[in-house]
């Protein structure tokens, strides 16, 4: 039976907190930060709990790994697999600083996350340069047969102005 307190973690209205989502893509944006000193593209996600807790942020390792999978969706919903032993994250939110593509959206409905939250858009970032296929988030989830809730345009100006600082064509 959940404590009063666990109850308070589970229904806090996280999707209303607008602080913290802030709060949330500023830990996003730090790990984006190292992914670009380390010369990866200016991608990063988290998985959070409602209450606020980070289980875990990673970067898009594209370059490094060079597998075309290595999102930083991916990235994040695999490790946050990994250290909760589960494959089922109900209850945790993805935390993304770009819009998921249908890969990482897909991922993300396997995971069964319960909320996706973003800052760039799809447009956003294929005005930088990175490709995509053009399909909205919320557009891949009309089609699936579960439906995070999804807040998007999070510190979008910041996350679009990293996309632009490190545009795919710019090295
Ligand atoms: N959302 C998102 N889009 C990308 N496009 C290229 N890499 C990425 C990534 O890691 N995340």
């Amino acid at each position: 039976m959940l404590t009063d307190n666990a109850e308070d973690q589970q229904t806090h209205d996280w999707f209303g907190d607008l602080q913290r989502l802030d709060d949330w893509m500023d830990q996003v944006i730090d790990t984006l930060q190292q992914g670009i000193a380390a010369g990866q593209s200016p991608f990063a996600a988290g998985i959070f709990h409602p209450d606020g807790r980070c289980v875990v942020t990673a970067h898009n390792t594209v370059r490094r790994r060079n597998q075309i999978s290595r999102h930083g969706e991916v990235n994040a919903l695999d490790e946050a697999c990994r250290l909760t032993g589960r494959l089922d994250l109900s209850g945790l939110i993805l935390v993304s600083t770009g819009e998921p593509c249908p890969m990482c959206a897909a991922t993300a409905a396997m995971a069964k996350v319960d909320g996706i939250v973003y800052g760039a858009s799809c447009s956003d970032i294929l005005d930088a340069g990175y490709k995509m296929l053009e399909l909205p988030c919320e557009e891949f989830f009309r089609h699936a047969n579960r439906s995070p809730k999804i807040r998007g345009l999070v510190r979008r100006e910041r996350c679009r102005e990293l996309l632009m600082q490190n545009r795919k064509d710019a090295s």
